[in-house]
């Protein structure tokens, strides 16, 4: 499904400002593995994030999904294959536009070319019932304009928007860290409610280490650039956040550093 091969990426190399973003990273998903990454700041996991959807190029390595590389195409082209929600509640969607204008245009983007951006009846009808699915009321609003939602509804139509067309990938970029616990909680009752229903590769960023080990059925940790740790769905479990922050002093020699980060 995704493998990620021999990926590297600096920035500004060769220069003082140098960072080393990304070392040598391997990670093969899966179909239907959800996995959750977690790691201290500057690990490199939003460059990994940036380099699957196509916003940057590795140095080094490809990027492949069903064993095809995509490392060369632009984000644009890897759009109806990857669904991707940010922290930022702002971003992803358009906030001068309706709910449902805003579903037309994700709607167009899975289908590829030779589609409107248009709300027919038929299209209607199926945002509606998939607005329906969020059980937030936003399908009675179908004409609100989006910058006036809250920050939780907006990320729940961010959700709805990158996995109704079913994309290979999902990527989640910390998409609950920036909304009060309870609104956070209701946007991770829905994100495990669309993976499981639509069977969705899944790859989450997540600074609750409480939520990297219930989600999913796989945990990686990150640390300067690689991956130090991948936990599978069993050993998962049973572990439990003292243990995981104890595996990361342990392999990185240093207890994680992390300011936002949740225990649970
Ligand atoms: N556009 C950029 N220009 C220069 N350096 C960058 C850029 N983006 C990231 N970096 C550097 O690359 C390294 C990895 O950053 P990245 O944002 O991927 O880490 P992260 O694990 O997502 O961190 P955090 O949890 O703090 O958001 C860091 O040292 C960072 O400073």
């Amino acid at each position: 499904m995704l493998e990620i091969s021999h990926v590297t990426k600096l920035f500004n190399p060769g220069t003082t400002d140098e960072k080393t973003a990304l070392v040598g990273v391997n990670l093969t998903m899966n179909p239907g593995d959800f996995v959750t990454v977690i790691g201290s700041n500057g690990a490199g996991k939003s460059t990994l994030m940036n380099i699957i959807s196509g916003v940057m190029k590795p140095d080094m390595g490809d990027v492949l999904i069903n064993d095809r590389s995509i490392k060369n195409l632009p984000e644009h082209k890897r759009s109806s294959w990857i669904g991707r929600v940010f922290q930022d509640p702002m971003a992803g969607t358009a906030p001068h536009m309706s709910i449902e204008e805003n579903m037309a245009m994700a709607y167009k983007r899975g289908k590829g070319r030779g589609l409107g951006f248009g709300v027919t009846r038929a299209r209607r009808e199926i945002f509606n019932a998939q607005l329906q699915k969020l059980g937030i009321g936003l399908d009675k609003r179908p004409n609100a304009k989006v910058g006036l939602l809250s920050g939780g509804e907006r990320q729940a139509l961010s959700l709805l928007m990158a996995t109704f067309t079913q994309p290979q990938i999902l990527l989640l970029d910390e998409h609950t860290a920036a909304l009060d616990p309870s609104r956070a909680e209701l946007i991770t009752e829905l994100t495990e409610t669309l993976v499981r229903e639509m069977k969705l590769t899944t790859l989450m960023v997540t600074h609750n280490m409480e939520q990297a080990i219930r989600l999913g059925n796989r945990l990686i940790m990150m640390d300067k650039g690689r991956i130090i740790l991948d936990v599978s769905e069993e050993r998962k479990r049973t572990l439990t956040v003292p243990e995981l922050l104890g595996e990361f002093e342990r392999i990185s020699g240093k207890k994680m550093a992390d300011d936002r980060v949740v225990l649970g």
